[in-house]
């Protein structure tokens, strides 16, 4: 996709219903992936910066040029409660764009955490404050306030296509996107799968076999699979 719109923040965003939002964030990457038909996850390079880094919220888009992250502190207006800023770049980058500072701002104005296909630091500072962030790189290297980006627009982070206001849930399995109009119907397909889940749980744990419990037995015989002492 290319990112055509430079130089603007769009100040109005249709935010996903925020009874889907909650009830996403009690769900796992892997399993909204899943039920949404196996789509919306970012490419797994993004990695979170501290192991039990976690995070649900709906999306502020930036579009950030190489070594410059002005547009961080352009985004930090528009933060609303429960947002998760979703940070892309014109052209790869992995200078350290994010650290404690902005994420101090970023926590005042009600942010669960940051995505960023660029790099961060201070990454020892954001696990102290416990706040969520999921990057390509950690990176000392400072940037600069020289040049526009935006704020707003749709944006391609980890390849996966994000649009404000879209739903996005990261956890150490990854990064996924929910685009806002699926929300609610995600939110419920998710429950109902982990429902299901938790049955098989119980039946694994009582010591029966997905061999017997998915009727796998038949279909690997008439393939030919041959038991041999
Ligand atoms: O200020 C910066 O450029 C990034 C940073 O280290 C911080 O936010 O603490
Ligand atoms: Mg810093």
């Amino acid at each position: 996709m290319e990112h055509t719109e430079i130089g603007v923040v769009h100040t109005k965003v249709d935010r996903a219903d925020p009874e889907a939002v909650a009830t996403l964030s009690k769900f796992g990457v892997a399993t909204i992936h899943e039920v949404m038909g196996r789509v919306g996850l970012m490419r797994p390079y993004l990695r979170p910066v501290y192991p039990t880094a976690r995070l649900c919220g709906t999306a502020v888009t930036v579009l950030l040029q190489p070594g410059d992250n002005w547009m961080l502190h352009v985004a930090a207006e528009q933060i609303e409660d429960g947002d998760v800023v979703v940070a892309a770049c014109t052209t790869e980058s992995e200078d350290g764009f994010f650290g404690e500072l902005l994420a101090t701002s970023f926590r005042a104005q009600g942010c669960q955490g940051l995505v960023i296909d660029g790099g961060v630091r201070d990454i020892t500072d954001l696990e102290r404050m416990d706040f969520p962030v999921f990057s390509r790189a950690v990176n000392a290297k400072g940037t600069v306030k020289a040049t526009l980006g935006s704020v707003n627009v749709p944006v391609v982070c980890g390849s996966a296509l994000v649009r404000p206001g879209d739903v996005i849930i990261a956890d150490a399995d990854g990064v996924v996107v929910v685009p806002r109009e699926r929300a609610a119907e995600v939110a419920a397909a998710s429950a109902a799968r982990e429902a299901n889940e938790e049955g098989k749980r119980a039946q694994f744990r009582a010591g029966k076999l997905g061999l017997d419990m998915y009727g796998m037995r038949g279909p690997l015989a008439e393939l030919g699979l041959r038991y041999e002492d």
